[in-house]
């Protein structure tokens, strides 16, 4: 199976650990920032989470080198386009980036700028290849409160124009949702759609409370439903997108080994499970590589592919166009159901 061609959906990417490690050494030279090497080859090692990565946390370790180059318009810009172009390289069609703009602001960008940086990056990616996107705010759940509705604020001005959700990232603790529900309910009533990374580092509760408390129509990762039978029913019977991302969740240790992963069990129970690559520098990884790797340890034929490349088209935060755009790389096309 020539996986490359394969047409691909990502709706779960962040744009910091997705960066290019000659654009780090790029950026770092034109912002005069010292970094501990200038050999690409030893800044892609810097940054991957190493083997002996024992969790999330960890894990997140690795974006500080990232977030402090992304301290300008022009170096956001151009990190998204880049996303956006690698991306396409490899056929994905459709790619949601998420990135967080509080982690922005150190060289007085301010949050209309740092969003709307990101919106053009993008838009330039669309118009110059094959692949439509969407832009999710990501909110770090150890950071200060105080200014997530100003964030909310100024995404709200480009719903429509590239913005289309509100994310929490971070650390995980059980029970995080609680603190979260006035924020998640302020972008709902703004026109935001909902998807929270819960149930990444072993508790499915947090998957439950996502959905029930935040209004998720999707979950990061949310793998520990497998353990908690009100989780499981609650995102199949609402028929939550399950974001997998196979190798992040094997760095993060959320699953010891890609024949553990619950991908395959939440796919034959009709879960509404899609891959993605988390993080394409972080984790090392690319759609293709994702898409591989799946589809080899759980001997999924074609057919099955093209079942979860339409759980993507299901799940993505776009327009019916767009959906019907997606639709007609599918192999086995059938009547859109959203
Ligand atoms: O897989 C993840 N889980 C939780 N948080 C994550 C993950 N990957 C990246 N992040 C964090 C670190 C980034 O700096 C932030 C915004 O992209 O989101
Ligand atoms: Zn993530």
């Amino acid at each position: 199976m020539n996986y490359f061609d394969l047409p691909k959906i990502d709706l779960h990417c962040h744009i910091d650990g997705s960066i290019r490690p000659q654009t780090i050494i790029d950026l770092a030279q034109q912002q005069n920032i010292s970094l501990p090497t200038d050999n690409p080859q030893q800044i892609k090692s810097h940054l991957i989470a190493p083997e002996t990565c024992t969790n999330l946390d960890e894990y997140l370790q690795r974006f500080a080198l990232p977030v402090a180059v992304m301290q300008t318009a022009e170096a956001i810009e151009r990190i998204t386009f880049e996303v956006f172009e690698d991306a396409a390289q490899e056929n994905v069609k459709y790619l949601e980036v998420r990135f967080g703009p509080l982690l922005h602001l150190e060289q007085g960008l301010n949050l209309d700028q740092i969003i709307g940086s990101v919106v053009k990056g993008m838009k330039r990616a669309e118009q110059q290849y094959d692949i439509h996107g969407g832009i999710i705010l990501s909110l770090l759940r150890h950071m200060p409160k105080d200014r997530i509705n100003e964030v909310i604020d100024a995404g709200a001005q480009y719903l429509n124009k590239g913005v289309v959700a509100f994310d929490l990232a971070g650390s995980e603790l059980a029970g995080f949702c609680y603190e979260f529900i006035p924020y998640a309910q302020y972008a709902l009533e703004k026109g935001f759609k909902v998807t929270i990374h819960a149930g990444e580092q072993g508790v499915g509760q947090n998957v439950f409370d996502a959905i029930q408390l935040l209004g998720a129509e999707r979950v990061g990762h949310g793998i520990h439903i497998t353990g908690h039978a009100k989780a499981y029913q609650l995102v199949k019977q609402n028929h939550v997108g399950l974001e997998a991302c196979p190798s992040s969740n094997m760095q993060t240790k959320a699953v010891t080994d890609l024949a553990n992963h619950p991908l395959k069990h939440f796919y034959l129970d009709h879960l509404p499970v899609t891959i993605n690559t988390d993080n394409r520098t972080v984790s090392n990884t690319t759609m293709t590589e994702e898409v591989t790797k799946v589809m080899q340890q759980f001997e999924l034929s074609r057919e099955d592919y093209f079942k979860i490349y339409r759980n993507s088209v299901e799940s993505a935060f776009t327009s019916k166009e767009v959906k019907q755009h997606l639709l007609k790389f599918d192999e086995q096309p059938q009547q859109i159901a959203c």
